[in-house]
């Protein structure tokens, strides 16, 4: 390219250096003295014609800067270059300036609309009238909408007191007082499953919404008097007059207390919680947490506290067994106070009721505070429109073919309505309530159980009642077609193996993480080391942690919060395995603290070790014991089924649990050494460091084998 010094450039036009610097600065090309340089598109344009690249290369540069510039030149060339590309890419997206690109290139000739090109770049892109987006923006995307620049907006940000990265994303209202600052309109392109139950819900008038009774949850750790709770509430309030019907378990309940209704699910456990909450349905309102006077808090308290405030659901402290002499509220009140839950007598704003599950006292008092907070909740519904709800349980019966339980959430039920539950369809033939009587209609948090269904649904699905059969049909069969489709190719959850793309792709910010250790020390340890990783901004977010066997609930809070579960020095138990496998929770198992650490930091580096999986090769009967005062122990033993391998490692189980694992030492038959045995022989086995074999024990022989990644 073409090159010149102002006053080369001036001599040639018959003009004084110092007119020219006047003329470029005018123009607000920056230049200082007439030794810079100019290039020939600056002098196009000192002649009025205009250059072809944009105001990038319309620049000078002083004599010092130019003096090694031959390659840095080719350089900046080529960066400018970049940068005009990208402008002409952002260009695109304005449909006004492609309106003119257009019309430059059609009408005027290229050379008049590299000339309007250039005057566009020169001035700042102009703020949008009006910007949508779907789901969430981070800073940076934020401001490339309203085509500034990320760093103005993080300024704006930190006047309205919000601390935030290029990268983070932004709330919703944020987002609205920034573009309002900038006078722009802000709509949220919201994503509409045409399939889902929502799509059918008629919508509610504000003046038709009438209060409903709260739907309650108990929840508390184990033996501390959940059911028997549940029961003396159901016994003592059963609506009156209905008192001499048949109670019979539906899984939800209502009784009355000062002329008011209240619905308790009374499903056991955590697991009508979780499940619903893990299917997306919220149904409880508030949730009751028993605690024991006489044991105070346990892990299950700790994680019925971390299941409710998950959900934000209120909590209402029962403090139970008070008629037992060792009770003792005051401690559990301030082993409490460590979760956030004060009593309001120390200042803080949880309420907590003393009752006795077993002799009934305090459970007046509970119902009050229930419809206390109720009613602060304001907990209102439209009785006037059809029904739409939330399956509480549900299950085949011989003989009335599927039955499930519905709570009713808005609208009121008639039996005869068509209905879709989930997946499955059908006419409503029989409602009954909680107490086994016939109904014909249900209101707002109202537990019936119906039958009619083409198929049993799951808890926690989603119900809507129609009008029109044929249309109900339809719809619960295009709903039933595309969960078919869903399930044949399903993806699974968060896992360890794909955090590293998960990450890449921005899917992953936070890691949700569940803990369980053998011990609190262990938990306390592994937490502390988890929450110290950060990798490119992504962090790991303990949700639950707790000592003891990993359990379903454990799994299912996972499920619901697309968590990964840890494990130190612990097993998830059979149902825990079970409901793992199908809801894809991924659970890894750790002896060590560090290599829990390691494995969770390198899969977000994207850096994983192969991976091994167990495989049993064998089982082996000890059968026999040989004595050997040198070599120790040996096993005479017989090979049920598989085989065992000299190089296999060696699980030694007696009754149903495993007393040792770990190498084998020696494998004979006979007196000589043997790669390995197959079933239906016999063998003498040693195992290493380990002599306390019996008779009837289970020699169980694995190997580890890489799973090949996808
Ligand atoms: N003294 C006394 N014992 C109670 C009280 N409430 C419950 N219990 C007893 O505590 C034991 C456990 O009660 P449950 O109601 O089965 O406890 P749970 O929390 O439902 O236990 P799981 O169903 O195993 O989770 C039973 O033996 C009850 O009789 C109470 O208020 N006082």
């Amino acid at each position: 390219m073409k090159k010149m010094r102002v006053y080369e450039y001036a001599k040639s036009v018959n003009k004084s250096s110092k007119d020219i610097v006047e003329q470029l600065k005018k123009m607000n090309i920056n230049v200082s003295n007439h030794m810079s340089v100019i290039d020939e598109r600056t002098i196009a344009k000192l002649e009025g014609k205009s250059d072809s690249k944009g105001k990038e290369e319309s620049t000078a540069s002083a004599p010092k800067k130019e003096k090694n510039s031959g390659g840095g030149n080719q350089k900046r060339e080529d960066n400018q270059n970049k940068a005009m590309n990208k402008t002409n890419k952002d260009k695109k997206t304005n449909n006004q300036n492609k309106k003119q690109d257009k019309r430059g290139k059609n009408q005027k000739g290229p050379k008049k609309d590299q000339r309007k090109r250039s005057f566009q770049e020169q001035k700042p892109a102009p703020t949008p009238d009006k910007i949508t987006y779907s789901g969430t923006l981070t800073v940076g995307d934020l401001a490339e909408k309203l085509n500034k620049d990320s760093s103005e907006i993080i300024k704006k940000l930190m006047f309205l007191g919000v601390m935030a990265t290029k990268n983070e994303d932004l709330e919703k209202e944020t987002i609205e007082l920034i573009a309002e600052d900038y006078g722009v309109e802000v709509e949220e392109e919201v994503f509409v499953d045409e399939l889902g139950i929502e799509t059918q819900v008629e919508e509610d008038d504000p003046d038709q919404l009438e209060e409903r009774p709260p739907v309650v949850t108990i929840m508390g750790h184990v033996d501390h008097g959940k059911t028997t709770l549940l029961d003396a509430i159901r016994h003592t309030k059963v609506t009156e007059g209905e008192a001499g019907g048949i109670t019979q378990h539906i899984g939800a309940y209502q009784v009355t207390e000062n002329d008011k209704k209240l619905t308790f699910l009374d499903t056991p456990g955590h697991a009508a919680f979780t499940t619903m909450r893990a299917r997306g349905a919220q149904v409880t309102d508030i949730t009751v947490l028993v605690v024991a006077a006489d044991d105070g808090v346990m892990p299950q308290t700790k994680e019925a506290i971390n299941h409710a405030k998950a959900a934000e659901v209120p909590i209402i402290v029962a403090v139970n067994k008070m008629d037992k002499e060792s009770a003792n509220p005051d401690r559990v009140m301030q082993e409490l106070t460590e979760f956030e839950l004060v009593p309001e007598a120390w200042g803080g704003d949880t309420i907590f009721v003393n009752v006795s599950a077993l002799n009934g006292e305090g459970i007046d008092e509970l119902l009050e505070m229930l419809l206390l907070v109720a009613e602060v909740e304001e907990l209102k519904a439209n009785p006037n429109k059809r029904a739409r709800g939330t399956v509480v349980e549900a299950e085949l019966d011989k003989g009335r073919g599927p039955v499930a339980t519905l709570l009713v959430q808005e609208g009121t039920m008639n039996v005869g309505d068509p209905i879709v539950v989930g997946n499955m369809h059908g006419k409503i033939r029989a409602m009954v309530n909680d107490i086994g009587r016939r109904v014909k209609s249900a209101g707002p948090s109202t537990p019936v159980e119906i039958t009619g269904l083409n198929g049993v649904p799951q808890a926690g699905d989603q119900f809507v009642t129609f009008e029109d059969e044929k249309k109900a049909r339809q719809f619960g069969e295009a709903r039933a077609s595309r969960a078919r489709e869903e399930e044949r190719s399903q993806t699974s959850k968060v896992s360890i193996d794909d955090l590293f793309s998960q990450i890449q792709e921005g899917d992953v910010k936070e890691i949700n993480v569940i803990v369980k250790a053998d011990v609190q020390g262990s938990v306390e340890a592994v937490r502390g080391s988890l929450e110290k990783i950060e990798v490119e901004g992504v962090k790991i977010n303990i949700i639950h942690a707790g000592a003891g066997a990993i359990t379903e609930s454990d799994v299912i809070l996972a499920s619901a919060s697309n968590a990964l579960i840890i494990g130190f020095n612990v097993r998830p138990d059979v149902n825990a395995k079970r409901t793992a496998e199908s809801e894809k929770v991924d659970i890894r198992l750790h002896r060590v603290i560090y290599d829990a650490i390691e494995e969770i930091e390198s899969a977000m580096k994207g850096m994983l070790d192969p991976e091994y999986e167990e495989k049993v090769i064998g089982q082996v009967e000890v059968r026999q014991l040989f004595k050997v005062s040198r070599i120790g122990t040996i096993a005479g033993s017989y090979v049920l089924e598989g085989k065992i391998t000299r190089d296999s490692t060696a699980r030694l189980i007696r009754e149903g649990v495993v007393v040792y694992e770990g190498k084998i030492n020696a494998l004979k038959r006979f007196k000589d050494d043997v790669r390995e045995v197959s079933s239906g022989y016999e063998c003498g086995i040693t195992l290493e460091n380990f002599n306390d074999i019996k008779e009837g024990d289970i020699i169980e022989a694995y190997v580890m084998e890489e799973i090949k990644r996808a």
